[in-house]
C-alpha cells in the first residue's frame, strides 16, 4: 500500500487528501496516480468504489497553478448528479491549492452558469450535452484545455453520447492528456480509445470479479404482482441504513416509491421526469439521511457515492450485466460491507444467469422472508430502538407523567404493543397496485469486459489484486481516518460528515438534452442527444 507521500505531490495537495481522511492510496490510485503524472494517456479500470475518482482527481489538481486564469481541465460526466459529485470532490482536492472548479450540466439555469463561469474556473466538470451547449453560445472555449478525462467512458459511449464527445474534443488541442476511466470496460470502449487517446497505458487492478467482493449478491424468484408485497418483507426483516431501489421505467419508479410512502417508508424516488430542483433535493435527503430508501432509475447507476448505502435492489433486473455491476456498485464502497437483492420472475431466470456468466459471479439464490418473519424482524427492531431509548434517561423524562397516568388505566403489555405499533408507522391495509412490467429478454452477446488478455485490456504480468476476498472488505483495506457516519458503521470523508450535497435550482433551459417523455420506457440517463445504437433492440433513455 502507498502512502500520498510517495507520489511526490506537493503539500497543498498533500494536505487536501489528509483531511479528507484518505490515509493510503486504494490500489487503483496507487497505480494510475504515477502515470496520469508522468503525463500519459490512459484507460483506468477499477471496480466500483475503489477511489477512481481521486485517481483522476489527484494528478489533474496537481497539474494546475493556482494562478491559471482560464480553463485548462475538462473532466465529463453521464449524469447531472455525478457530474456535481465529482466536482464537490475536484473543490476538495483542490481547496488549498486555491484553485477553482466549476459543474455544468443540464437542468440548472444556464444563465446561473454563465455568470459562475466569469469566476474563471480552471476546471470544468459537465455533462456533455450542457457542454456543447455552452460551446455553442461562446461561454465555454476549451482551447488551453490541457487534461481531459472521461468519467464512465464507457457509459457515455453506450449511451450515444460519442457524436457530443467528438465535437467537444474537436475544440481541445491535441496536445493533451485525455484519461477514461470506468469499473466496467467493453470491447467497444477501443473505438473510444483509438479515436481519442494516444498510445494509453491500460492501468487495471486485476481481478477475477466485475463486482466489488464486498458485495453479498443474492436473488429471489418472485411473480410480477408478488414484487411489492416481497420488497416490505425484505425492508422489514433487513432494515437497511440507507438503501437504493432501482426500478425500470421513470414510470416504475414513479409508482414504486409512492407506493412505499403509502406504506409508511421514508422512501423518494429520483428519475429523468423531475425538475432539477426536486432531484437535487431528492439527492439532499438522501445524503443527509432524511430519507433512507431512494428509489431510482439507472440515472442513479452510474458513479454515485452516499455514504452509509448497505444495500441496493434491483426491484427490476437491468438490462446489461455492466449496469447490475454499476447498481450494485452504490454499496460495499471504500472498503464497507453491502448487500444486493435482485428480483427475479421466472422467465427472466436465464438473464439472471448471463449476468452471472458475464460477472464471474454467483448470485445465491434465497426465499424471501414469510409475512411472519418479516413482522418479528421488525419487532426485534423495534423493540432494540426501545431499549436504547429507555437508556437515553434525559430523552425519555418529559414522557414519564403522562406514562405514569396511561398505566393507572390501561395494562402495561397493551400500552407496549400499541405505542410500538405507532412507531412502525406501518399503513398495511393501504392497497397497492403497480402497472406491471414486462420480463427482461436477454440478449446475449459477446462480453469482453475483464477479461484478461482480451479486448486489449489485460494485463497479463501485472500482480493480482482481490481475487481472493479483494477490495479491503477483510483485513486488505486502505484506511481513510476520522471518518464516522451514520450508527457508526459508515465511512465518512472529510471529517466523517456525510457529504453536503450542493444543489441548485433553475428551470430546465432550451438547450436541455434529455427527449424522452414516455414514462413507461427504460432510463438509463437523462443528458441525452446523442443517437441511440440502432443494434439495441431495447430502448434506453
Ligand atoms: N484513498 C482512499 N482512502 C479511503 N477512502 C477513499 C480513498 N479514495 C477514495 N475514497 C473514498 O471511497 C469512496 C469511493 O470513491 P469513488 O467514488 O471515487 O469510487 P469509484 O471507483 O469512482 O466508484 P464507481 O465505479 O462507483 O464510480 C468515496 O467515498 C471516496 O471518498
Ligand atoms: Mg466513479
Amino acid at each position: 500500500m502507498s502512502t500520498f507521500a510517495e507520489f511526490g505531490l506537493e503539500s497543498d495537495v498533500l494536505q487536501a487528501i489528509s483531511e479528507m481522511g484518505f490515509e493510503e492510496a486504494t490500489p487503483i490510485q496507487a497505480k494510475a496516480i504515477p502515470v496520469a503524472i508522468a503525463g500519459k494517456d490512459m484507460i483506468g479500470q477499477a471496480q466500483t468504489g475503489t477511489g477512481k475518482t481521486a485517481a483522476f482527481g489527484i494528478p489533474l489538481i496537481s497539474k494546475i497553478a493556482a494562478s491559471e486564469d482560464r480553463i485548462v481541465a475538462l473532466i465529463m460526466a453521464p449524469t447531472r448528479e455525478l457530474a456535481i459529485q465529482v466536482s464537490e470532490e475536484i473543490e476538495k482536492l483542490g481547496r488549498f491549492k486555491g484553485l477553482r472548479s466549476l459543474a455544468i450540466y443540464g437542468g440548472q439555469d444556464i444563465s446561473r452558469q454563465i455568470r459562475s463561469l466569469k469566476r474563471k474556473p480552471q476546471i470544468i466538470i459537465g455533462t456533455p450535452g450542457r457542454l456543447l451547449d455552452h460551446i455553442n453560445r461562446k461561454t465555454i472555449r476549451l482551447d488551453d484545455v490541457r487534461s481531459v478525462v472521461l468519467d464512465e467512458a464507457d457509459e457515455m459511449l453506450d449511451m450515444g453520447f460519442m457524436e457530443d464527445i467528438q465535437s467537444i474534443l474537436k475544440l481541445v488541442p491535441d496536445e493533451r492528456q485525455t484519461l477514461l476511466f470506468s469499473a466496467t470496460m467493453p470491447a467497444n470502449i477501443q473505438r473510444l480509445a483509438q479515436q481519442f487517446l494516444r498510445d494509453p497505458e491500460h492501468v487495471k487492478v486485476e481481478s477475477k470479479l466485475l463486482s466489488a467482493p464486498s458485495i453479498q449478491q443474492f436473488y429471489v424468484e418472485i411473480q410480477e404482482r408478488m414484487k411489492f408485497d416481497g420488497l416490505c418483507r425484505l425492508l422489514d426483516m433487513e432494515p437497511p441504513e440507507l438503501a437504493i431501489i432501482f426500478g425500470r421505467t421513470k414510470r416504475r419508479v414513479a409508482e414504486l416509491s409512492e407506493a412505499l410512502m403509502k406504506r409508511g417508508y421514508a422512501c423518494d424516488g429520483l428519475h429523468g421526469d423531475l425538475s432539477q430542483n426536486q432531484r437535487d433535493s431528492v439527492m439532499r435527503k438522501f445524503r443527509d439521511g432524511s430519507i433512507d430508501i431512494l428509489v431510482a432509475t439507472d440515472v442513479a447507476a452510474r458513479g454515485l457515492d452516499v455514504s452509509g448505502v448497505t444495500h441496493v435492489i434491483n426491484f427490476d433486473l437491468p438490462q446489461d450485466p455492466e449496469s447490475y455491476v454499476h447498481r450494485i456498485g452504490r454499496t460495499g464502497r471504500a472498503g464497507k460491507e453491502g448487500t444486493s437483492w435482485s428480483f427475479v420472475t421466472h422467465r427472466e431466470t436465464d438473464h439472471l444467469h448471463f449476468i452471472e456468466k458475464v460477472t464471474r459471479h454467483r448470485i445465491s439464490k434465497k426465499v424471501l422472508p414469510t409475512l411472519s418473519e418479516a413482522m418479528e424482524g421488525k419487532q426485534k427492531i423495534l423493540a432494540e430502538r426501545i431499549m436504547d431509548t429507555v437508556r437515553s434517561v434525559e430523552e425519555v423524562n418529559p414522557f414519564k407523567w403522562v406514562a405514569m397516568q396511561l398505566l393507572e388505566q390501561y395494562d402495561s403489555v397493551e400500552l407496549l404493543a400499541a405505542a410500538m405499533k405507532l412507531m412502525t408507522g406501518d399503513k398495511k391495509d393501504v392497497n397497492i397496485e403497480l402497472t406491471p412490467e414486462d420480463p427482461i429478454r436477454s440478449k446475449k452477446r459477446k462480453f469482453e469486459g475483464n477479461r484478461s488478455g482480451s479486448g486489449g485490456y489485460g494485463s497479463g504480468g501485472q500482480r493480482r489484486y482481490g481475487s481472493s476476498g479483494g477490495t479491503g472488505g477483510s483485513g486488505g483495506s486502505y484506511r481513510q481516518g476520522g471518518g464516522q457516519g451514520r450508527s457508526g458503521s459508515s465511512y465518512g470523508s472529510g471529517g466523517g460528515q456525510r457529504k453536503p450535497y450542493g444543489g441548485s435550482g433553475g428551470s430546465r433551459p432550451s438547450g436541455e438534452g434529455y427527449r424522452d417523455s414516455n414514462r413507461g420506457r427504460p432510463e438509463r440517463r437523462d443528458d441525452y442527444r446523442g443517437t441511440r445504437s440502432q443494434s439495441e433492440d431495447f430502448v434506453k433513455i
